[in-house]
């Protein structure tokens, strides 16, 4: 039984850091195991423009604790009011990697987010002019559509025909649940790939709901049924370079996630490489957790892959029951609970 385990440096394809003091709180948490981030861009009010995100990048970096080199690659939210120049100056930024469309009312901070996706082709032939990936939260808001089946109308209605009509664009189809999402992505050529989280490969809807509702396993899109979740696993077993580590960590205070209308989101930043390394481990695939982690992000980006080396080692923890987040709490994914593998520092 291997009881080290080194990899490259991984990155986190798709990381919430919110903003505000409680920077000083999320950003060390990935910066110790990361070597870099997509940052996600849904703040109050959204990260729509160049200026903004190389603003909100130097708050993150204030953030890094020192002695840590930590590169936050910066997202531009898709709004109605995206233009090709947008795009055009953002692309030309060693800073800003992608935009991200979040269908308007799709998920946490989604208010913004664009109502006419008929809009959706100008600005994809914009980020194939820059060679910018579009990052999607591929579900459909339609007040008629069951939670449960928002993700596959998505790739049905909007991401297939999307897909077909920009061949060349790159497509990162975020936070995947469904079966139906991994079949997508391996459907389609190099240019689309996929996210997937640690909560979606260890999860089901029966971990959430059955026995009590556990709100801290509540995120978007939400956890599906079971056999969704083994063809996730499938998806990492399989070794395909098409899915890449993407925790989708996204803070919010203890008595927003406890609470009679809680907030959709997990985090797990915290113990991000140690929690996707137990769940590669009860697959049978550590030795696919680097490619994984460290290998396929940077490779669909085409970004250099990094080349430090970080060092995990067996040894039991005690994943901590609440953490400190600004003022507030927060309560992390598997709080409380043993962790089998450690970052050795
Ligand atoms: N995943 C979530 O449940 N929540 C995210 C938003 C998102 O990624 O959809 C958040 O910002 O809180
Ligand atoms: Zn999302
Ligand atoms: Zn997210």
């Amino acid at each position: 039984m291997t009881d080290r385990l080194t990899l490259i440096r991984p990155d986190d394809w798709h990381l919430h850091l919110r903003d505000g003091e409680v920077l000083e709180h999320v950003v060390p948490a990935t910066a110790r195991q990361m070597g870099r981030a997509i940052v996600m861009p849904n703040l109050k009010p959204p990260v729509t423009h160049l200026e903004q995100a190389l603003a909100y990048r130097e708050r993150i970096l204030a953030a890094v604790p020192q002695g840590i080199s930590f590169d936050p690659l910066m997202t531009l939210y898709l709004t109605d009011n995206t233009t090709a120049d947008m795009i055009a100056a953002a692309g030309a930024s060693p800073h800003v990697k992608a935009v991200k469309l979040y269908p308007a009312g799709a998920t946490t901070n989604s208010d913004s987010g664009l109502t006419d996706l008929g809009r959706l082709d100008d600005i994809c032939a914009a980020l194939t002019e820059a060679d910018m990936p579009l990052l999607v939260h591929g579900e459909v808001t339609d007040q008629h559509v069951d939670i449960f089946d928002r993700e596959k109308q998505f790739l049905d209605e909007i991401l297939t025909p999307l897909a077909a009509r920009h061949p060349h664009m790159k497509l990162v189809v975020e936070h995947i649940t469904t079966r139906d999402a991994a079949e997508f992505v391996l459907a389609h050529g190099d240019k689309v790939g996929a996210t997937i989280t640690p909560q979606h490969l260890a999860y089901n809807r029966n971990h959430m709901l059955v026995g009590g509702i556990r709100p801290h396993l509540f995120c978007l899109p939400i956890l599906k049924r079971n056999t969704h979740q083994q063809a996730l696993q499938d998806a990492v077993v399989s070794g395909s370079h098409k899915f890449f580590l993407g925790t989708d960590s996204a803070p919010h205070a203890k008595g927003a996630k406890e609470n009679a209308c809680g907030c959709a989101g997990c985090y797990s930043a915290y113990a991000a490489i140690e929690l996707y390394a137990e769940i590669f481990e009860d697959l049978g695939v550590l030795d696919k957790l680097e490619a994984f982690a460290s290998f396929n992000g940077a490779d669909f980006y085409g970004l250099p892959r990094n080349t430090e080396q970080i060092t995990l080692v067996r040894q039991d923890w005690q994943a901590p029951l609440e953490m400190p987040f600004g003022q507030d709490v927060i309560v992390p994914l598997r709080a409380g609970e043993t962790l089998r593998w450690k970052l050795a520092v």
